[in-house]
């Protein structure tokens, strides 16, 4: 049996790569390693639930447009549904299923208590005004509001949505249950409950396991040679920290296109011009313009995708010459990419590993929220880490002890503790 997208997704055409078919292959190479029963493995590949709903919105020149929007809970077997929400224009119900599954395994090989889920609005954020998207946003958690909740499905930032749209969106469901509930979203201001630490979780995470990566590799840090595409909240937080602690980030992009530095660039005085610049690093004193497609490879020691999906392809992957590949964003590499770079010695950090910072801090700002007692940043950072090194042994363990890929190791650890608590709450024999 050949497990394959469950769902009606949107037609193949050439070249396309079914994002849900690509999950559902990785959990495949996970029930084959652990003996899971085709049952299970059916259960698992089928999201629990799917909503799609449609986004009427008046824009500033009084036009009426309608969105649609998705949100796709995969799983609650360890605990509520939980996962981020993205606005980008290639949101499509193949990619959010594909990365509510995701969610799944990132929070059990993490060991919090949550299960898996995924939104997003197929726009692009830039071509709204403030108010605009202000009104999108709560009109699209209005018609979730029966479906989220703050032990039900808790959503969380993603590419394209920041703290601004989780303060909006924990206002609606607020208003429309009648009191104040902040643990309905994670990832939130601080003043209404955030997390300190939450905003640069998922670079620090990417920061632990690649410092981790290099250390094991027998390669020191300081002096390494970086490259990241994506310069948002997850690439500009691994960037500064990385920088931090010696490494040199030779070249980073954004959308509108890259920069590259050999001898590194001054990540601190980029954070400025970025700022300045509409948050494009396009143009940057004492570097040359590249291209994203040439970024991908460029001769480095870690190369950290933080932007989109499907980046690293059978197309390009031959010319990929980082020694690390950590994936920051979901599923940079597909699964052809991932055969050729496995096969050629390349380490490839995997997603619901190299990425799970931010869902971990997300799941201590609810704890905090739940016990009404706040941390100090300290303490997040050192719970977060403690975490997350947790599951990085672990993964060198599984990977080891298996002969296996540290992505297959990953997925066997997160498939097999929920297809174990799937058994343990009597839902198959
Ligand atoms: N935000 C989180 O907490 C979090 C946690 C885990 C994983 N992720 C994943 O990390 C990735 C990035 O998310 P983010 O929150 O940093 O988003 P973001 O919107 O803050 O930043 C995205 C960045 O990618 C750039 N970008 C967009 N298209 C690009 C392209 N084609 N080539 C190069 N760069 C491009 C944007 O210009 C921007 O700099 C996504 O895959 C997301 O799912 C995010
Ligand atoms: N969107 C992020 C964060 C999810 C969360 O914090 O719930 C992810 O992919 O992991």
């Amino acid at each position: 049996m050949v497990l394959k997208s469950p769902l009606p997704i949107e037609p193949e055409t050439p070249g396309h790569i079914c994002p849900l078919d690509q999950a559902c292959s990785y959990l495949q190479d996970a029930g084959k390693e652990l003996n899971l029963d085709p049952g299970v493995l059916a259960i698992l590949s089928h999201p629990r639930k799917v909503v799609t709903v449609s986004i009427p919105v008046k824009l500033d020149n009084g036009q009426i447009q309608v969105l649609t929007g998705h949100r796709v809970q995969h799983s609650d077997i360890l605990g509520p549904y939980k996962g981020g929400i993205r606005y980008h224009p290639a949101v499509t119900l193949g990619e959010v299923s594909a990365l509510a599954m995701l969610m799944t395994w990132k929070c059990a090989l993490l060991g919090i208590p949550y299960g898996g889920a995924k939104g997003g609005i197929a726009i692009n954020p830039q071509s709204y005004s403030v108010g605009e998207l202000e009104r999108i946003t709560r009109r699209y958690i209005s018609e979730l509001i029966k479906d989220i909740g703050p032990s039900v499905d808790i959503p969380a930032p993603d590419m394209g949505t920041s703290a601004r749209e989780m303060a909006w969106m924990m206002d609606t469901y607020s208003v429309n249950v009648g009191h104040a509930v902040p643990g309905i979203v994670t990832g939130k201001p601080l003043s209404i409950g955030g997390s300190l630490g939450r905003e640069k979780a998922t670079g620090r995470g990417v920061m632990i396991i690649v410092r981790e990566a290099l250390a094991e590799r027998g390669k020191p840090l300081t002096g390494a040679r970086v490259v990241i595409q994506g310069f948002g909240n997850v690439g500009h937080a691994a960037a500064e920290l990385l920088h931090q602690l010696g490494a040199k980030i030779i070249a980073v992009s954004t959308g509108a296109g890259g920069i590259f530095a050999t001898n590194g660039l001054d990540i601190p005085a980029l954070t400025a011009y970025r700022a300045k610049n509409h948050r494009s690093v396009v143009g940057f004193p004492q570097a040359v313009a590249i291209s994203n497609v040439d970024l991908l490879t460029l001769p480095c020691d870690v190369l950290i995708p933080a932007a989109l999906e499907n980046q690293i392809t059978r197309e390009n992957v031959n010319q990929v010459q980082a020694e690390i590949v950590a994936e920051a964003a979901n599923g940079p590499v597909t699964l052809a990419a991932n055969q050729s770079l496995e096969a050629r010695g390349v380490t490839v950090l995997p997603d619901i590993l190299t990425n799970a910072g931010g869902v971990v801090v997300s799941y201590l700002e609810w704890v905090q929220g739940l016990s009404y007692v706040f941390w100090d940043e300290e303490r997040v950072n050192h719970e977060m880490e403690k975490l997350m090194l947790q599951a990085y042994h672990q993964v060198i363990q599984q990977s080891k002890s298996r002969q296996i890929s540290l992505r297959l190791a990953a997925y066997t650890l997160g498939v097999g503790r929920v297809a174990q608590a799937l058994a343990d709450r009597g839902l198959y024999p």
